[in-house]
C-alpha cells in the first residue's frame, strides 16, 4: 500500500507534456522552431506568449501531433506523440483558431461524433453538463451554419472536451470574442483546472496570462527564451516606477541629478526613476532629499510596478545572448 502510494506521488509530479530537443523546419527550408525543451506540470495553467510568427500555433501542433517535429520527442500524459499516436491525442482537447466544423450538423451530432472519434463510450449526460457549462445546450439540435460566431466558439470548446481530455490546448481562445464569451470561458478554465485538467493556452492578451497563468513560456523567433513560474518572472524582472509631477516644468535634468536614473517626461512636467522593487534600499528617501537640494519641487507622486506586458515587450526585445 505505501509502496502504490509512493508510486502514484511520483506519477503525479511527473510533468504531463515533455517536449525534448524539439527542431521543425518547413518544407521550404523555414526553421520555425529551435531545439525546444519544455515541461508541462500536471494540472497547471502555462501560458505561451510570443509575437506574431514566434512558432506558437506550430508547437501546439507538434505536441498535438498535428504537424510532424523534424527531431526531437514528445511525450503526452505518458505517450510518444509519433509512436502512439491515438492514445497521446486521445489525452489532448484542442481548441484551434478557426473553425473546421460540420456546418450542416446539429451541435450535439458534432459533439457525440468527436467523443466517439476517440474511442470514448457514449456519455448523454457527460455531453449534456459540457453543453450546459457553455449555454450551448438550448442550441444542441441548431445546426452550427446557423449559429452566431461565439456560439460556433463554444462548439469548437465543447468539441475540444467531448471525449474528457487529460490536457486541454486553447490556441488565442480570446481572439475576437465578446466580453461574455471570454468571461465564460475563463470561468471554465478554472473550473476545468479545479477538476485536474491541465491547460496550456496561447495569447495576445498578455493582462489575461497575468491573471490565469501559473506558469509563462516566452517564445520568441522560434526560441523558447523563458520558462517560469508566474510570480517569479514578475519578481525577478519587474521594475517599479516612481513618477513625480514637478511644480514648476524643467526643460532638461540638472547635472547635478546625472548620476541618478532619471526620465524626463516630453512636457517637462515629470521626472520618472527606475527601480529595483526587489532591493532593500530602494534610493527614494535619498533621491527626495537631493532633489529638495536642487530647489526641485514636485505637487505629485505615484509608483506603479511593470506589468507582465512590461515584461514580455523587454525580454522579446532584448538583445540576443542576454537572457538571464
Ligand atoms: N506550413 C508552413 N509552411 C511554412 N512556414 C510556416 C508554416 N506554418 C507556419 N509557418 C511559419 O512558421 C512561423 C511560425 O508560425 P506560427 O503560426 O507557429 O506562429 P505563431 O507564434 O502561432 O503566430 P501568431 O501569433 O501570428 O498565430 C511563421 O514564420 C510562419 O510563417
Amino acid at each position: 500500500m505505501k509502496t502504490a502510494t509512493a508510486a502514484m506521488t511520483a506519477n503525479s509530479s511527473a510533468p504531463i507534456i515533455s517536449v525534448c530537443g524539439v527542431n521543425k523546419t518547413y518544407a521550404g527550408g523555414f526553421q520555425a522552431l529551435k531545439k525546444i525543451d519544455l515541461d508541462i506540470k500536471r494540472g497547471e495553467i502555462f501560458a505561451l506568449l510570443g509575437p506574431n510568427g514566434a512558432g506558437k500555433t506550430t508547437l501546439i501542433s507538434l505536441i498535438c501531433g498535428i504537424v510532424k517535429a523534424t527531431s526531437g520527442t514528445i511525450i503526452a500524459d505518458g505517450h510518444d506523440i509519433m509512436r502512439d499516436y491515438r492514445a497521446a491525442r486521445a489525452t489532448i482537447g484542442l481548441v484551434p483558431q478557426e473553425l473546421h466544423t460540420d456546418a450542416f450538423e446539429s451541435v450535439w451530432a458534432t459533439v457525440k461524433f468527436s467523443r466517439g472519434l476517440f474511442g470514448k463510450a457514449p456519455d448523454a449526460a457527460y455531453l449534456e453538463k459540457v453543453l450546459r457549462d457553455l449555454s450551448l445546450w438550448d442550441k444542441r439540435n441548431a445546426k452550427i451554419m446557423t449559429l452566431s460566431g461565439g456560439m460556433k466558439r463554444r462548439v469548437l470548446i465543447a468539441k475540444a472536451l467531448a471525449h474528457e481530455p487529460t490536457i486541454l490546448f486553447l490556441d488565442e481562445p480570446s481572439a475576437g470574442v465578446d466580453v461574455e464569451l471570454r468571461h465564460d470561458m475563463w470561468r471554465m478554465v478554472r473550473t476545468l483546472r479545479a477538476q485536474g485538467t491541465t491547460i496550456i493556452l496561447t495569447t495576445h492578451y498578455i493582462e489575461e496570462a497575468e491573471d490565469m497563468a501559473d506558469r509563462i513560456g516566452v517564445i520568441s523567433k522560434g526560441e523558447l527564451i523563458v520558462v517560469e513560474d508566474k510570480a517569479v518572472l514578475m519578481r525577478k524582472l519587474g521594475k517599479k516606477q516612481l513618477t513625480l509631477t514637478l511644480r514648476r516644468p524643467m526643460t532638461g535634468i540638472p547635472a547635478g541629478l546625472s548620476a541618478w536614473p532619471l526620465v524626463l517626461s516630453d512636457d517637462g512636467h515629470a521626472l520618472v526613476y527606475s527601480f529595483d522593487a526587489q532591493e532593500d534600499e530602494t534610493g527614494i528617501a535619498d533621491l527626495l532629499r537631493t532633489l529638495g537640494e536642487h530647489g526641485i519641487e514636485f505637487k505629485d507622486l505615484r509608483s506603479r510596478e511593470s506589468s507582465l506586458e512590461d515584461i514580455f515587450v523587454s525580454l522579446v526585445h532584448r538583445p540576443k545572448g542576454t537572457q538571464e
